[in-house]
């Protein structure tokens, strides 16, 4: 795969890692990521995102390798798998080559992502693992806290892009503290924009929360989205399923249904 050919601005990457989580409760294949992905790639989603965690809570093996077979149909879309490259995440990016590598420092068996990265002590640890990244053509992403001081030490370490983790921002929207979190934000973009980071930003942005954050974050090339975004698309469809089961319990009552 080649990052080149992926430019649109503002990119919207789907995280699929909730609708694995939801096949993985029973053994019968369904909801399918890969469909789940599909429809996103044919609603116009410009890139698929996954996070395969140590523990498999969600994401498995298979389901990286399946997506990245996905991908090869859809050429101006963009691969983005996440992980700690110090535990599981070289393995993907090795056999998988994707377009991107979000290097986030989650420790295994995490809940959830929840800081970015301290490079004055992982740097040097990083520093080969970004080279073999670029070596197997793969563009890399750092997931960093918004502090515009760290920018550069992302850039000296020899990332490519930094994703801003967007938690705080999100969980101060609505509050005294949100235009305060977004000029931290922004400061942190500009300061990446500076060094000549691109930037990615992603962690519970949502549709209430998300067009202020693409306003006013400078040079925003993408936002990974799948927590929210999953949660809206079943409650979105519960309307049109239900009415398909509607329907099939009247067409069984009303005739013999073909078997
Ligand atoms: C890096 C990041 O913010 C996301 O990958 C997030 O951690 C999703 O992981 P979960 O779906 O396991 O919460
Ligand atoms: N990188 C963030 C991501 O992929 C999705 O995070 P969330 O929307 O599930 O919180």
């Amino acid at each position: 795969m080649t990052a080149s050919a992926f430019t649109h601005r503002t990119a919207l990457s789907v995280n699929v890692n909730k609708v694995a989580l939801v096949r993985n409760t029973r053994h019968l294949g369904i909801p399918s990521v890969t469909r789940a992905a599909l429809l996103c790639l044919q609603a116009g989603a410009q890139g698929i995102t996954v996070h395969p965690r140590p523990d498999e809570r969600h994401i498995r093996a298979h389901d990286v390798t399946e997506l990245a077979a996905l991908l090869q149909d859809w050429p101006e879309r963009e691969y983005n798998i996440e992980g700690n490259p110090f535990h599981n995440l070289m393995d993907f990016v090795r056999t998988v080559r994707p377009h991107q590598a979000t290097f986030v420092p989650d420790s295994e068996g995490q809940f959830t992502s929840d800081h970015g990265w301290n490079l004055a002590q992982d740097a040097e640890r990083l520093r080969p693992l970004i080279a073999e990244c670029h070596a197997l053509g793969v563009r890399v992403s750092l997931f960093m806290d918004a502090v515009p001081a760290q920018m550069a030490a992302a850039k000296a370490v020899g990332a490519d892009r930094v994703e801003l983790y967007t938690e705080p921002y999100a969980a101060a929207w609505g509050t005294a503290q949100q235009a305060q979190q977004l000029e931290c934000y922004r400061a942190a973009a500009q300061a990446a924009l500076d060094v000549g980071l691109g930037i990615n930003a992603g962690h519970d942005l949502n549709r209430d929360n998300l067009a202020a954050f693409v306003h006013t974050v400078p040079g925003l090339l993408e936002v990974s989205i799948g927590h929210a975004l999953i949660a809206d698309a079943l409650e979105l469809g519960y309307a049109t399923t239900v009415q398909a089961y509607l329907d099939c319990i009247q067409a069984g009552a009303t005739a013999t249904p073909t078997t």
